[in-house]
């Protein structure tokens, strides 16, 4: 039994019965590959024991820095782009109340984000909102050189020297970044930073497990344990290549069916707004991961039912590339009834004493039969309930799925070599030395 459900039984007019069957072994070599690391970005499989052989003093590290900034700062910023923020900015809005940063009654600090943009303004308004409060930093960057995060690191850093002075600031500065190189490592080093390592063998994408997710989750208030054992219960469940045995892997498989049909678009969906962030990590996940040597599933995400009132239209009678993963939370964390009134003047009456999630889910239900009528083919993720462990099972499912099915598309899933291009132009239009001749070139043709 594993702990969520893939539901693939409103896939019966878009795959045929035997089609599952006729993937199976191009999945077991594909399975082969990954785990035996014969397969492209072998070096990159970290994840797939990470929720086993993770450094535990490493954990206790996060654990007690997470700690210490609980006691010591009413505001903490996380400064990292791409994997390392959104798998740590997912975990927290998944597993909080929907409103963390401005409860009244807080045991945490308020938890943002930054340095995944290059706005002034949002950054600016970011400052207004730390104030003279009491504030901590963590710095994430695997390469340590990203610009994005460089620069709001900068800005921040010049906010705690102001404030605490150079060497008290110091203290409230963690930097997550490679054991051994960058830029990062070398300040962190020299300034004597509390630092945290991004493992060798893990790709941004698939960190969220590592101290990358794992320190601002914890300082969120978030249990690691709980997380780190969904994962490791997902670990085991999915270790079997047989399709009829593993979801993960039959996940995988029936998005490339669909994909070879001309499904080309894959929206993973919500019904929790929630879980509006663990869409976005998931998009660089499958997109970064699979979108290569001109192909690949565009992955999309849209929240329901918001997104019925403005993309619903397109799903329903739009182009016909469309796909559609449904997440689909069993137990909400919480659930209310509708109120009865005297009159009807709303034309509720129908549900009165019914609870908000039994309309979300017969929402649910009827737009997973429309968009199959509409010719979209819909597949569910059934979570249980919206917990630590569950979280943890769930990325598993994901990361593991996204490997095999980048496998099954030919590519090579764990590099991301044509997100250098725009870094490129952008270095070069900058002026940064050794970049002369491009940046010429360019201007040529602005
Ligand atoms: O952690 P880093 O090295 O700053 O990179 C951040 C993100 O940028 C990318 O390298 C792409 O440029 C992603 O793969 C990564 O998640």
């Amino acid at each position: 039994m594993t702990h969520i459900k893939f539901d693939t039984s409103k896939l019966k007019p878009f795959v045929h019965e035997n089609e599952l069957a006729e993937m199976q072994a191009l999945v077991t070599a594909c399975d082969q590959e990954l785990r035996a690391g014969t397969g492209a970005g072998h070096d990159f499989r970290g994840f797939l024991d990470l929720p086993q052989n993770y450094d535990q003093t490493e954990f206790a590290r996060i654990k007690t820095a997470a700690q210490k900034i609980q006691n010591d700062s009413e505001v903490f910023i996380g400064i990292g782009i791409g994997g390392s923020y959104l798998g740590a900015r997912a975990a927290i809005d998944f597993l909080s109340s929907t409103f963390y940063n401005v409860k009244n009654e807080r045991d945490v600090p308020e938890v943002y984000f930054c340095g995944n943009s290059i706005s002034p303004n949002y950054l600016a308004d970011l400052l207004a909102v730390i104030g003279d409060r009491d504030f901590s930093i963590n710095v994430i960057s695997k390469s340590g050189t990203t610009t994005e995060p460089s620069i709001a690191f900068r800005i921040l850093k010049a906010k705690l020297i102001e404030k605490y002075g150079e060497e008290a600031a110091k203290g409230r500065i963690y930097a997550t970044t490679d054991r051994a190189k960058g830029a990062l490592k070398s300040e962190a080093d020299a300034e004597d930073y509390a630092e945290f390592v991004v493992p060798d063998d893990l790709g941004g994408r698939f960190s969220v497990l590592s101290a990358v997710g794992l320190l601002p989750i914890a300082v969120a208030g978030i249990d690691l344990d709980q997380l780190m054992a969904g994962a490791a219960a997902a670990r085991s469940d999915y270790q079997d290549s047989d399709l009829e045995q593993n979801e993960a892997y039959q996940y995988a498989a029936l998005r490339n069916i669909l994909y070879r049909k001309g499904y080309t678009t894959e929206l993973l969906e919500n019904y929790e707004p929630n879980l509006q962030y663990f869409g976005e990590w998931w998009k660089q996940l499958a997109g970064e991961s699979e979108g290569k040597d001109q192909k690949g599933i565009f992955p999309a995400s849209a929240n329901f039912s918001t997104d019925l009132h403005s993309l619903g239209q397109y799903i329903q009678e739009g182009r016909r590339n469309l796909m559609e993963t449904v997440l689909i939370i069993d137990q909400p964390r919480y659930d209310l009834e509708i109120p009865r009134t005297a009159d009807n003047l709303d034309g509720l009456q129908y549900l009165e004493g019914k609870s908000m999630d039994y309309v979300n889910k017969k929402a649910y239900e009827g737009v997973v039969l429309a968009h199959t009528d509409g010719g979209v083919p819909v597949m569910s993720v059934h979570l249980p309930k919206q917990d630590a462990y569950t979280l943890g099972y769930t990325i598993y499912f994901f990361e593991i799925a996204i490997a095999i099915s980048g496998y099954l598309n030919g590519i090579n899933p764990f590099n991301q070599p044509g997100v250098e291009a725009y870094k490129q132009n952008m270095f070069a239009l900058l002026g940064r030395p050794g970049y002369e001749e491009l940046g010429h070139e360019l201007n040529q043709r602005l």
